[in-house]
């Protein structure tokens, strides 16, 4: 029987999502990696104040073009405290960077270029042209103008921004809400005294982080053990907590255990489709119950995490409106690879960069889908598509990374 292709399988996955409506206020501590849902308009100008660039003498340029000028110093301005005043022809103000520029002067001279003569007087060693050193009132930003557009994702840059702008609180779409379930009588949580013939259940630590990373919120809703009950009153939780993807790990193959598909038809699940052309994750599984998106992983745990990057990430991007792009990157092998059967292959590879910037992928011998340390360890995912030839070390491959090199 021919498998469904990965771009496929991810089409069929976003077909039907739609980006979540939902508003909510978010604190300005919370909102980092959020979605904006309105237009962020500025509550002030920034600077609100012609302010000093620098630290010196605030001063009228046109007085200090004459050599050998000498200037009044008639006060201060520092940045808090402004001076109240205005200066006149041939006098200054001493000024301190980010500080209001008093009115009349427009320039800074900055204090290298000016030379202390009596306690009030300055002499000018280098005249300065008008506007040097002046940041001028709005110069940033004006108070009415958007200044983040909706959809922006906030990121450092303009978390920043959002604070100067004197907004405490955004307007952000909210998360989507990823139910996690462990599926398994074999599994029990990390830290217990598991018997011989008991597995750790792992995964959903790796699947909550993608999912935090990809913007979602993941709801952990422990482990279900292998029967209908336990497994009716697992969905019965996502539905209860509002979820909007139901990821569930395990139970999605063709063993006499493997009941998840089952259950999940029961509940009326319309199964976009069930087992697709790749390595790890042949047995993924897609569809929704209502507006609830499922995504069925296997449980090998590379199985788990490599499916939670190719499908589940551009799943929940979408929910929140963006478009996810692949970080797909040229990189050349450093070992020969036999040829490519009908699975897309994801091969766990350790990356380096050569002086020259070039990418080398070793793949690692074993790449069995239960080998957590072997994923743990590897920097990228060579991408292998049905059927490529053998290829020769130094030929070039496609590779996703999984972190920075
Ligand atoms: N006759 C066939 N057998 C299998 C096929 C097949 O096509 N025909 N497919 C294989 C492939 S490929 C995969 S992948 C696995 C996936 O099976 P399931 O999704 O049903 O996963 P399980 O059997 O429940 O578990 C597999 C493995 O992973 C461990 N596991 C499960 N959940 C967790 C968890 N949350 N944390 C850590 N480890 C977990 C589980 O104990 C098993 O060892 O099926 C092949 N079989
Ligand atoms: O496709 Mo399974 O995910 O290889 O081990």
């Amino acid at each position: 029987m021919a498998l469904l292709p990965v771009d496929d399988a991810l089409q069929l996955i976003l077909a039907d999502a739609r980006p979540i409506a939902d508003i909510e206020h978010v604190p300005l501590h919370e909102a980092w990696g959020r979605i904006v849902a309105e237009p962020l308009i500025a509550m002030r100008d920034q600077p609100p104040f012609a302010a000093s660039a620098m630290d010196g003498y605030a001063v009228v340029a046109a007085d200090t073009a004459e050599p050998g000028a000498t200037l009044r110093v008639v006060g201060e301005s520092a940045a808090g405290h402004g001076f109240t005043g205005a200066i006149g022809r041939g006098e200054t103000v001493r000024i301190f960077t980010g500080a209001p520029v008093p009115q009349g002067a427009d320039a800074i001279l900055i204090q290298e270029n000016a030379r202390p003569l009596e306690t009030t007087m300055i002499g000018v060693v280098e005249p300065v042209q008008a506007g040097r050193f002046v940041r001028r009132a709005g110069l940033d930003f004006h108070r009415g103008e958007t200044v983040i557009a909706k959809g922006a994702m906030l990121d450092a840059g303009r978390l920043t921004l959002a604070a100067a702008m004197n907004l405490p609180a955004l307007p952000m779409h909210r998360r989507p809400r990823v139910a996690i379930l462990a599926t398994g009588d074999e599994l029990v949580p990390p830290g217990a005294d598991p018997r011989d013939d008991q597995i750790i259940a792992s995964n959903s630590f790796g699947v909550a982080a993608i999912v935090k990373e990809a913007g979602g919120e993941p709801i952990d809703l422990g482990i279900a053990a292998d029967t209908l009950a336990a497994l009716n009153r697992s969905i019965d939780a996502a539905q209860a907590a509002g979820a909007d993807i139901l990821v569930t790990l395990g139970g999605a193959s063709v063993g006499d255990h493997d009941l998840v598909r089952k259950v999940l038809e029961s509940r009326g699940l319309e199964l976009a489709f069930w087992k697709i052309a790749m390595r790890p994750g042949k047995p993924l599984m897609s569809g929704r119950i209502g507006p609830m998106h499922v995504l069925g992983l296997p449980g090998n745990p590379v199985s788990s995490l490599v499916c939670s990057h190719v499908f589940l990430t551009p799943l929940i991007a979408k929910l929140v409106g963006r478009t996810h792009h692949v970080q797909a990157v040229d990189a050349i092998l450093d070992v020969d690879l036999a040829e490519n059967d009908l699975r897309q292959d994801y091969l766990r590879a350790a990356m380096h960069r050569r002086p020259d910037g070039t990418l080398v992928a070793t793949p690692a011998t074993r790449q069995d889908s239960s080998m957590m340390r072997v994923f743990a360890e590897a920097d990228g995912l060579v991408v292998r598509p049905p059927f490529a030839p053998e290829a020769k070390a130094g030929d070039a491959v496609r590779a996703i990374l999984l972190r920075h090199i």
